[in-house]
């Protein structure tokens, strides 16, 4: 692997702690770091190197999956670091990073590769991308690249302006814009699914399949993150972003070739043929809650407008459940719904897809449930298939059974999110990075939706904490003839199991 300099900006922050160096710890402990690289932490206070060494020491202390610290191993690795105070407006501390970065490039004889890694607030990416190129420490003999957060933007327009000065810095094969549900092990894996399995892909289009479901539920409330969250709500925070990078990546044709190219050229085809919703369908088609007081897991929890730093008459979603349509020959008719909200019954990121069930009417008085494939996503790696059986021990009634494997047994070994996508823009590999088009694209569908719930077309609808949503949620799959599966199904279904 090239030697290189990982320049990390927001250094001294939460991201970084939580994910940022375990996940460089872990790939370090893999070997998949270079075995030259250096790497500056930058942050605006005063932090000798050795104190910084020791921030980084204990985040992965707290939070590597890794569970033996090898003390020795451990010092080589934070040698690698040195911090630099940086405020981002400063030229003079700009010229003061370069120069770190020259000294160590001196010392341990890199080759001038650099990553620049922005883990701060959106306001200050395109003054970091141009002060990059006018300091000089984008000019170099070997590559650049910048890794840069959500959210990419706030709006279509905001978007469009900050990718306009990002790319006056760095050209787009330069920009590594990370979605963290695309460095997730079962989204990545969808393709292999889809594609690499004659069976499925078989059935993986219209003529098989009545609708899919991609829901991504969390129990967590807004937590810290009330002065951005409210300006932001579940359709900029989830839905732009990871939502939608779920459903082109579920229903992308196979693509020519399965890298990076053929990749985005076939997530871009789905993103592209969305079809556009008018301000006035969004309150048909669009549903958005938020979350009052409720009990989850025997614990009382305030509702949205009782938590701190929340406008207490704030309007923000924390809810949103979408039905979209892609207008492409492979999906015709089939209806995609997502949602997705904060303080919900259960943790779970997964897609059903539900087949068609047409080979119904020998058993009318017997109802048949439909196959269903689920993959559950997060935060269990699940892959299960609902089949229908004769069940002895009920008079051989025909009874949904479901095939589960499951990725239990390799538990620790498998690279978090951060660990695949910082693994991955270090080696140049771009495919699970959303690129410009992607995100444009995503804007642009969400634009009518982000319209509609500012000119307050589209009923804001109460759910309790701990709930599975707004009940117009379910109403949404109602009107085509569906249910979301395994709401409370989960549970009940477990002991028709088979464990694979
Ligand atoms: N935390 C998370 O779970 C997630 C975060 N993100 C994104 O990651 C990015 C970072 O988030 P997070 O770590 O939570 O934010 P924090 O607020 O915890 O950290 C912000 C960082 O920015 C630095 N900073 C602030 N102002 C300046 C300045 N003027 N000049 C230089 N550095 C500055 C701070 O350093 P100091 O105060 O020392 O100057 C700190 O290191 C954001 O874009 C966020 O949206 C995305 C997904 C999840
Ligand atoms: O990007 C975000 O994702 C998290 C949920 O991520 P997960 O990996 O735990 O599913 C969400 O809580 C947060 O609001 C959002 O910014």
């Amino acid at each position: 692997m090239e030697s290189m300099t990982f320049v990390l900006f927001g250094a001294t922050g939460d991201l970084a702690k939580r994910k940022i160096f375990p996940a460089l710890y872990n790939l370090y402990v893999d070997q998949k770091l270079p075995q030259s690289i250096s790497i500056i932490g930058l942050g605006r206070g005063e932090l000798s190197h050795s104190e910084f060494q020791e921030k980084v020491k204990d985040s992965i202390l707290d939070f590597s999956r890794r569970l033996e610290h090898d003390a020795a191993n451990m010092g080589e690795f934070l040698d690698y670091f040195r911090y630099s105070s940086l405020d981002v407006n400063s030229e003079e501390d700009f010229q003061q990073l370069l120069q770190l970065v020259k000294k160590r490039e001196d010392e341990l004889d890199l080759t001038q590769n650099r990553m620049f890694y922005l883990s701060v607030a959106p306001e200050f990416f395109d003054t970091i991308a141009l002060n990059i190129k006018n300091s000089g420490l984008g000019q170099t003999n070997g590559w650049k690249r910048l890794i840069i957060e959500k959210p990419f933007g706030h709006d279509l327009k905001s978007a469009r302006e900050l990718n306009k000065k990002l790319s006056r810095a760095f050209l787009e094969e330069e920009i590594y814009r990370i979605d963290h549900y695309l460095g997730k092990p079962m989204v990545q894996n969808l393709e292999a699914l889809a594609f690499a399995n004659p069976i499925l892909q078989s059935v993986w289009n219209k003529d098989h399949i009545a609708n899919v479901q991609i829901t991504a539920g969390e129990t967590v409330g807004v937590e810290k993150r009330a002065g951005y969250y409210d300006q932001a709500g579940a359709i900029r925070d989830m839905v732009q972003n990871h939502m939608l990078q779920i459903l082109m990546m579920t229903a992308m044709d196979k693509p020519e070739k399965i890298n990076a190219a053929g990749i985005r050229h076939e997530k871009r085809k789905v993103i592209e043929s969305l079809r556009p919703l008018k301000e006035e369908d969004v309150p048909y088609n669009i549903v958005r809650g938020q979350y009052i007081s409720g009990e989850l897991n025997g614990q009382k929890v305030p509702g949205y407008l009782k938590e701190p730093g929340v406008n207490p008459s704030s309007t923000t979603d924390t809810f949103v459940a979408a039905r979209l349509w892609i207008d492409h020959p492979s999906w015709t008719g089939v209806p995609f719904y997502i949602r997705t909200g904060k303080r919900m019954k259960e943790k779970s990121t997964r897609i059903v897809i539900e087949f068609k069930n047409k080979e119904n009417e020998q058993y009318k008085n017997n109802q048949i449930d439909p196959n269903l494939l689920i993959i559950e996503i997060n935060p269990n790696e699940n892959i299960s298939l609902q089949l229908n059986s004769k069940n002895p021990l009920n008079n051989g009634k025909v009874t949904p059974i479901r095939i589960n494997f499951s990725n239990e047994q390799i538990g620790l070994g498998v690279p978090e999110a951060y660990e695949r996508l910082i693994y991955d823009a270090v080696n140049g590999d771009s495919t699970f990075f959303a690129h410009w088009k992607e995100v444009e694209l995503s804007w642009e569908w969400v634009q009518p939706i982000l319209n509609a719930f500012e000119g307050n077309f589209v009923p804001l609808h109460e759910y309790q904490s701990g709930s599975y949503g707004p009940a117009a949620s379910d109403s949404l799959l109602l009107e085509n003839g569906f249910k979301w599966w395994l709401d409370e199904k989960l549970q009940e279904s477990k002991d028709t199991v088979l464990h694979i």
